[in-house]
């Protein structure tokens, strides 16, 4: 078992403030429903954030940084040190995500969940009760106290962000290797091979593809992975990564504290189908914002029963498709507040 906090239930969403916003909306300016998906956002938000008037202003960005040992098996197209190098990078404002959070005028906190780095990384916060997952090909990935002490890592995160009061969180991930790790556990905890969930990460080729494929699913038969209903403990055990236990705590801990997560690509949305089944109690607080092409992502999506925003082909991880989202949500969220009713503008309203 992991800590105890883990499995303590989230806040319902309140249906006073959902009912309420669900009733503003039908009351506001537009053909009822004219605003789709929108209206939903808002809606959802305002039950989430117990309040009137949604709001998508303040969305601290979290990254979380880890390092894979399975990468010594040529899974990923790019070698293992652009983990730290991007670390790095992020904290220097070079990144994609750097200038996304700048745009929209977001805090951006690096962590230092596991990677092979020997010393803090100027400008990131470190945490981590190793340097890199195990291969996983040849034995367990991380035990049970290094996936516990992530965990941690993540609630951390979460309580710095909190004092900010935020209205919603934006989680990314970084680490070479990690839709490897993140196909793997998906694959377990739904019960299906490795085939349908392991897409081309950073950019193998199909032959690598299949490779990568071929030794998750060998992974998981060697680690007993394959039964229905396996625990999410030991799937993280046997073939998680710091960053995404990181990330899954985090994901619980937010919901705890009653803040909505916009959930990212692959890595992020498999971190989150893991928190899911942990404590299904923090599934209302997820967010989609867009599917990414990694393959696989669809399914998991699915899997939390989320409908994605956009599909813009990303494959970047780092938080990067959510903070794309971000700007609808403001959006929804300004219409729903600032919009006039039928009464306030005399316009009369359907019969
Ligand atoms: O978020 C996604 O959907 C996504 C899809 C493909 C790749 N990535 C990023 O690419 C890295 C992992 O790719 P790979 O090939 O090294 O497993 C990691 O840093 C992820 O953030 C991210
Ligand atoms: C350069 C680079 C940047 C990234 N950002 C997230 N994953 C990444 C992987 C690579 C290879």
């Amino acid at each position: 078992m992991l800590p105890e906090w883990v499995y303590q239930e989230c806040p319902g969403v309140s249906i006073f403030h959902r009912d309420a916003a669900l009733a503003r909306q039908a009351e506001l300016t537009k053909p009822t429903g004219a605003l789709g998906r929108l209206e939903h956002l808002a809606i959802e938000l305002a039950g989430l954030q117990q309040t009137d008037r949604p709001r998508a202003e303040r969305a601290p960005i979290i990254v979380f940084a880890g390092d894979h040992g399975i990468v010594a098996q040529g899974v990923s197209a790019y070698p293992q040190e652009v983990t730290i190098a991007m670390m790095s990078n992020f904290a220097s404002g070079g990144a994609a995500i750097s200038v996304l959070a700048r745009e929209l005028g977001l805090s951006l906190e690096i962590v230092d969940a596991g990677t092979l780095a020997e010393q803090p990384v100027p400008g990131v916060v470190t945490d981590k009760p190793r340097q890199g997952s195990r291969d996983f090909s040849k034995e367990a990935a991380l035990e049970l106290g290094e996936v516990a002490f992530a965990f941690g890592c993540g609630k951390r995160a979460i309580a710095r962000a909190a004092s900010a009061e935020p209205d919603l969180l934006i989680l990314g991930d970084m680490g070479i290797g990690n839709t490897t790790t993140s196909a793997a556990v998906a694959a377990a905890l739904l019960g299906i091979r490795a085939e349908q969930v392991t897409g081309n990460g950073t950019g193998i080729d199909a032959d690598s593809r299949a490779r990568k494929a071929h030794l998750i699913d060998a992974a998981l038969a060697r680690h007993d992975l394959t039964r229905p209903g396996t625990s999410a403990e030991r799937i993280l055990c046997a073939v998680g990564g710091l960053e995404t236990a990181a990330i899954t705590g985090a994901i619980i801990a937010a919901a705890q504290r009653r803040l909505p997560i916009l959930i990212d690509g692959f890595i992020v949305s498999v971190a989150a189908l893991t928190a899911v089944h942990l404590n299904p109690s923090c599934r209302p607080f997820l967010l989609s914002s867009h599917q990414s092409a990694e393959q696989g992502h669809r399914l998991v999506l699915e899997a939390l029963n989320v409908q994605p925003l956009f599909n813009l082909d990303l494959r970047l991880g780092e938080g990067s498709g959510a903070a794309l989202a971000l700007p609808i949500l403001r959006l929804a969220c300004a219409l729903h507040n600032g919009m006039a009713t039928f009464a306030q503008a005399s316009i009369p309203n359907r019969s």
